[in-house]
């Protein structure tokens, strides 16, 4: 890995900040088996410009459809940096308390006081950790201006709360993901998304989501993770040619009927971890015939 990086002339500065953000990065080779579980990305640009993004300071936005890897690149990068990682599942409800925190009473003894309880934005930017702001584009459209300053290069807020003003630590590193176009989301606020650097999260495809789905899932028998890797290709070509909708092909919904193709014929496995989850029944189909012509 280290090899790697040196090979793609990073300037030094940013090949010794990455190196130097991470004790455990001269063993990040080790990190990134795919047996211990780490993003297995589909080309080395999408990791490696993720993690220079980061050590210069950039906020990374990752985009790509629901259940390709987003989160588990985002715990890789954190895994990679040393740096804990601080979520933030948006949705209509978020508000300023649950990015921020929160005032609370306290009690010790009959003394009782004001005390603010600091919520994830506020607590990574002290402690130079990352934020992961997931499905940013399920949050209303008037509550995440409020981290403008925090997603600039100020690098500060003002605690609404408590006055407070706070600077980021310099290792303070924002990881955003999107799904574009699911139910629920909005488009994203120009100046919002100019504050980010994005890099493109698409399904993985052959040897490297076999190599997935043999650490990922209970299923040992070659032969059926070799059919699920063409399953998977071919419901992508679908997607493609429009013909059945993004979340078929997810890496995620591959790895669960791999689990239960462990205790049930595979049509059946596909049915209840891939078909029946859509609504339309042009789709079911459409994905059924797949099926039954690869596994007769
Ligand atoms: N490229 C990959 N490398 C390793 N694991 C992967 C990869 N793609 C998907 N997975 C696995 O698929 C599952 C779903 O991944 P993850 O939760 O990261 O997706 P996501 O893109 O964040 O989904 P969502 O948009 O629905 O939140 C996890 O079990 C994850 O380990």
């Amino acid at each position: 890995m280290t090899s790697q990086l040196e090979a793609l002339n990073l300037p030094n500065n940013i090949l010794s900040d990455i190196k130097k953000r991470s004790e455990t990065f001269k063993n990040s080779e080790d990190a990134m088996l795919i047996g211990k579980g780490g993003y297995m990305p589909s080309e080395d640009a999408i990791l490696f410009d993720a993690m220079i993004a980061l050590s210069l300071g950039k906020n990374v936005l990752l985009k790509g459809p629901t259940g390709s890897g987003k989160t588990k690149l985002a715990e890789t990068l954190s895994n990679l940096f040393g740096q804990p990682m601080h979520n933030i599942n948006c949705s209509v409800d978020l508000d300023a308390e649950a990015l921020l925190g929160y005032k609370t009473i306290s009690q010790e003894g009959s003394k009782t006081s004001i005390e603010f309880i600091e919520g994830p934005v506020i607590h990574a930017m002290k402690k130079g950790h990352i934020l992961y702001i997931d499905e940013i584009n399920m949050a209303k459209p008037e509550t995440l201006p409020i981290l403008n300053g925090v997603l600039d290069y100020r690098k500060m807020i003002t605690n609404p709360f408590t006055g407070e003003v706070i600077k980021a630590s310099s290792d303070f590193g924002v990881i955003a993901a999107i799904n574009e176009g699911y139910v629920g989301t909005v488009p994203l606020n120009e100046a919002l998304k100019n504050r980010f650097v994005v890099i493109e999260v698409p399904y993985i495809q052959g040897e490297q989501l076999k190599a997935v789905l043999r650490s990922q899932s209970m299923l040992t028998n070659e032969k059926l993770i070799s059919q699920f890797v063409t399953l998977s290709s071919d419901l992508i070509t679908q997607v493609q040619n429009g013909q059945i909708s993004e979340e078929a092909a997810s890496v995620r919904a591959l790895i669960d009927t791999c689990d239960l193709a462990v205790y049930m014929p595979p049509l059946r496995a596909i049915s209840r971890g891939i078909t029946e989850k859509l609504e339309d029944d042009r789709e079911k189909a459409a994905i059924q015939n797949i099926a039954e012509t690869l596994f007769v």
